[in-house]
């Protein structure tokens, strides 16, 4: 059956669209643990979600600003484009894409468990997805914060934007 049609047939006339495949693929990928609960579910409303871009209105500073006393989770981060991880490509310079947050893993390469070719294939990439699929433990997830160097601008961001893709165990 085609995606068409299985999708006419469950959603009358909608069409999927990338954003529900995409989230249908982590769907199908999360997968062992299946009883859902209700934090496993990214929750972003767009009080929640920032944007680190120059021309910020005064009101969205103070909101910003109050987000950070309050405790967000990093801060101020860089505002890093795709455009701009693209170039970090190489054994030398190699950042990826987490969750809609940049890493760079060039000192992680040499002593990454799941050795370094793995993470060179994602050179300049986005790896939510692999970094899902390996399976990654709760200690693998905090030391993450030790390559943070900034985050997607938000039109870029798939994940941590109002209705964005859903994951589990990030
Ligand atoms: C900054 C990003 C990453 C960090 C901090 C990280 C960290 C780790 C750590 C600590 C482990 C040991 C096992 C564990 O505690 O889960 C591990 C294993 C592994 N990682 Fe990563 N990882 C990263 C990105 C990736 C990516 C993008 C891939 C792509 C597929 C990957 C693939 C693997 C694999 C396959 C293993 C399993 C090794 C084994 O069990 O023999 N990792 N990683």
């Amino acid at each position: 059956m085609s995606i068409e049609k299985e999708s006419s047939s469950t959603r009358g006339q909608e069409s999927l669209t990338g954003m529900d495949l995409l989230s249908l693929t982590f769907r199908a990928l999360d997968m062992t643990d299946s009883e859902t609960k209700r934090d496993d579910f990214l929750s972003v409303t767009r009080e929640q979600t920032y944007e680190t871009t120059s021309n910020v209105t005064s009101k969205e500073k103070a909101r910003k600003s109050k987000r950070n006393e309050e405790g967000s989770r990093f801060g101020e981060l860089r505002c890093i484009s795709m455009d701009e991880v693209a170039w970090h490509d190489t054994p030398n310079n190699c950042w990826v894409i987490i969750y809609d947050y940049v890493y760079d893993c060039t000192e992680l390469l040499k002593t990454h468990p799941g050795g370094q070719d793995v993470l060179l294939e994602y050179a300049g990439r986005d790896a939510t997805l692999s970094f899902i699929g390996a399976g990654h433990s709760k200690f693998a997830q905090d030391i993450l914060k030790e390559y943070l160097i900034g985050e997607l601008p938000l039109k870029q961001r798939i994940f941590r934007v109002p209705d964005g893709v859903k994951v589990v165990g990030l």
